[in-house]
């Protein structure tokens, strides 16, 4: 509970003079619906979701039916809105003390950590309620694994605990265009499983570059980070290693059929670009460069899931 006692390195709250916890009992709705929408994480969850759609798209010769489609685009949005948002309540301390993450609402007093819980849980609640009324309980069931996965078991257990946490967490993040296939199909298939694989190995080369320039931020705030225990050099090389399975892993949708010459054309390119960049890294680490890095990442995997979609495209009936 934030407390009007002020987290020494904290921001001023949104209004001076007022603590925390009086702030947000002030706060017009509006303002709190706005708190908890940027909670929610948006911009993060656009791409989730978006890779979710895509294994939706992709788990279908033709074209999944829109309601079923529009369904569980908005159930797993819903659900992912709601882990980030629980997220913040459980981190709401350790961002008080990170640049990065100061002027998150619950730190700044915009919306009380009781509100946040509330909303969380209606805004879940419904999410998987959506999912099980249109969609399928399988994938109810797995995006509620995937909400633990990253709300309790990568948050509270994992993050705190170990350098390897977005290693293992990582597969939560990964786990949305698997939804997306079985929203549509009803099961996992080989193909769900190509696509899981691809942003379960590119997650820790997206999150330690930003760890990297991050990490007087992360060691301020106690978090076992890669780059806090055991040096930037050492997590370049890692991050290194992982690029070069991507770049093995990215190649599975064309090896096992899913995807043909376009996407292939693409994601040799999207490798190469992504390879490029971390090994620059590694030679002679800045920054500015890791800032990049971080930014390729989001680049190359929104690029990869754009080429997986136009490919299947490209072989619908009826295409060129
Ligand atoms: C557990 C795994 C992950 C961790 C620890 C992680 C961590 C982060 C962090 C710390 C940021 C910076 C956010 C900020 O500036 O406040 C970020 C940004 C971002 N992440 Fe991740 N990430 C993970 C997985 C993913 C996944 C799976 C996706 C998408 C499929 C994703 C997409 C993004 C995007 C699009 C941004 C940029 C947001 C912006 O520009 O504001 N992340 N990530
Ligand atoms: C369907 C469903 C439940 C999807 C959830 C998908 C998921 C696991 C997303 C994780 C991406 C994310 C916001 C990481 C931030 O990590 P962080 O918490 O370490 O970053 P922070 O320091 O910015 O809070």
């Amino acid at each position: 509970m934030l407390t009007a006692t002020p987290t020494p390195g904290a921001p001023a709250p949104s209004r001076p003079g007022l603590p925390v916890a009086t702030l947000a009992r002030t706060q017009p709705l509006s303002l709190k619906l706005a708190a908890f929408w940027r909670e929610c994480k948006p911009r993060v969850n656009s791409l989730i979701v978006f890779t979710a759609m895509i294994g939706m798209v992709l788990a279908t010769p033709t074209l999944p039916s829109l309601g079923r489609f529009v369904a569980a685009s908005l159930g797993i949005a819903l659900v992912a809105g709601a882990a980030a948002a629980i997220n913040c309540l459980v981190e709401r301390h350790i961002d008080a003390r990170m640049a990065r993450t100061r002027g998150r609402p619950l730190v700044r007093g915009e919306i009380s950590a009781v509100e946040t819980l509330t909303l969380a849980t209606l805004v879940g609640g419904t999410g998987l309620t959506v999912l099980h009324l249109w969609v399928n309980d399988l994938t109810m069931w797995l995006t509620l694994a995937t909400f633990l996965g990253y709300a309790v078991i990568y948050t509270v257990i994992l993050k705190p605990a170990t350098p390897m946490n977005i290693v293992i967490g990582g597969a939560s993040g990964a786990m949305p265009p698997l939804l997306g296939w079985a929203a549509i199909t009803g099961q996992v298939g080989a193909e769900a499983l190509a696509l899981f694989l691809i942003v379960f190995t590119w997650t820790p080369p997206h999150f330690w570059p930003l760890a990297c320039y991050r990490r007087d931020d992360y060691a301020r705030a106690g978090l076992p980070m890669l780059p806090v225990t055991h040096g930037v050099a050492h997590t370049c090389t890692q991050s290194l290693v992982y690029v070069i399975a991507l770049c093995g892993v990215s190649l599975l949708p064309v090896a096992i059929g899913m995807a043909g010459g376009l996407y292939l054309a693409a994601v040799l390119a999207l490798d190469a670009l992504f390879l490029a960049r971390t090994w620059q890294l590694w030679r002679a680490y800045s920054d500015a460069l890791a800032r990049k890095v971080f930014r390729t990442s989001i680049v190359y995997l929104f690029g990869l899931f754009a080429a997986l979609l136009a490919d299947h495209f490209l072989g619908l009936p009826g295409a060129v």
